[in-house]
């Protein structure tokens, strides 16, 4: 019988640097999500080349052999890196969040169990949490019905009380574009008739394919902000102080990476705000002090790709999503009611539209609902750049994102 666990272990790290001079703060939460996937699934066969094949060994001998091996945009030399990172990562961000891990089961063929198991929450904490999820049931329903009137460019939200009361006072920009995201979707139920896709949508909710990847997002203020207050490569210090200096190499590829990606960005949020016949700058202005999101996915093969996807069907909820994906291919979109492969091509990146941005063009953009396939044979990677809008002070204080 198909049996499937699935546990999500989400880390989020908060660090500081001090440099010698100026005595900084920076924050850059740290997400990794590992999807544990149980059915009987195999590892590939040993690779051939020799660095392949000692990690291949490391991981092996480690049981975490799913973690993510380093991926590098091709443009750029990848840095000959031995060690596992994933582990020490891994390791670190647990012990960083004093998180004790209860248990790691390791398998030959795995799957990772792990559970990581948090002290009990304070009286205080469990009130906050309390509130935050009421915020967030009361704003699903609140946008649910907001997002059926037409609105113009400028989104109003209502604004909500501790309490998860809303207070009828409109804000001038999103403020939670995630929810936004749920409800931007088309709703699966209406489009079930013939095609794969919608099903697949509605499979979503019933969940008989799980999710398979792991996947790092580096987020935060790579670019802009930390640029003035810190050395000015703030990936490459983040990575060279959490997990070490061995690491800072990899850290020069992905702040190269992601400066590049964001410059693309703009360019395109020009583009954009031409098209809308809008002031060419606005969007520009809009998302240029923001938070970038870049996401390193990593899809294992699998042995029973028809039962498993690799990211699920969902739209971005971001504003605009850059997205480079190797030469497996794996990427579909959902349109004319069909899912589409959108052929890897070596010199090309994808954008995607994302929840925002369609919430900001008062819909005249939409946003595309995708999703990666995985397969038998190869392992897939893709970097995934998106655009966030600025936060404000109120968001970071009451929301805590
Ligand atoms: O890996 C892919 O091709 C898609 C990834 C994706 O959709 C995402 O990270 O939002
Ligand atoms: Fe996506």
């Amino acid at each position: 019988m198909f049996h499937i666990t699935n546990q999500f272990l989400i880390i989020i790290i908060n660090t500081t640097k001090h440099n010698n001079t100026i005595i900084t703060t920076y924050t850059i939460p740290f997400f990794c999500f590992l999807v544990c996937h149980n059915p009987p699934y195999k590892l590939p066969n040993p690779p051939q080349q020799s660095f392949e094949k000692k990690k291949y060994n490391h991981f092996k001998q480690h049981g975490l052999n799913c973690l993510l091996p380093p991926l590098m945009p091709p443009s750029i030399a990848q840095p000959q890196q031995t060690q596992c990172h994933q582990c020490l990562l891994l390791l670190l961000l647990l012990r960083r969040l004093r998180l004790s891990v209860d248990a790691i089961a390791i398998q030959d063929p795995h799957p990772i169990h792990m559970a990581a198991v948090r002290p009990p929450p304070t009286p205080r904490r469990a009130q906050r949490t309390r509130d935050r999820h009421a915020r967030v049931r009361t704003w699903g329903r609140l946008n649910e019905a907001s997002l059926r009137r037409p609105r113009a460019l400028g989104v109003h939200e209502p604004r909500l009380l501790p309490g998860g009361q809303p207070r009828h006072r409109p804000l001038p920009h999103l403020r939670c574009p995630r929810i936004h995201g749920r409800l931007l979707r088309p709703p699966p139920r209406a489009q079930v008739k013939g095609a794969e896709g919608p099903r697949e949508h509605v499979g979503l909710r019933r969940r008989p394919r799980r999710p398979l990847l792991l996947q790092i997002a580096l987020e935060g203020d790579p670019l802009l902000r930390l640029r003035q207050r810190w050395s000015g490569r703030p990936i490459v210090d983040y990575f060279a102080s959490i997990p070490g200096e061995d690491f800072t190499q990899m850290g020069e590829v992905y702040q190269k990476y992601c400066e590049a990606m964001h410059g693309v960005s703009m360019a395109i949020m020009e583009l954009l705000a031409t098209s809308l016949d809008v002031e060419r700058k606005c969007f520009r202005r809009f998302f240029e002090g923001g938070s970038s999101i870049m996401r390193l996915n990593y899809y294992p093969p699998c042995q029973e790709p028809e039962l498993t996807l690799g990211t699920g069907p969902h739209c971005d909820p971001t504003a605009l999503t850059i997205l480079y994906q190797d030469h497996v291919g794996g990427l579909e979109v959902f349109t004319n009611q069909k899912w589409h492969s959108i052929r890897p091509r070596p010199d090309a990146l994808v954008i995607n539209i994302g929840d925002t941005f369609a919430a900001l063009s008062n819909g005249r953009y939409k946003s595309c609902l995708h999703r990666a396939v995985v397969n038998r044979q190869s392992v897939r990677r893709s970097l995934a750049f998106s655009c966030v809008r600025k936060r404000t002070r109120w968001c970071d204080r009451r929301r805590g994102y």
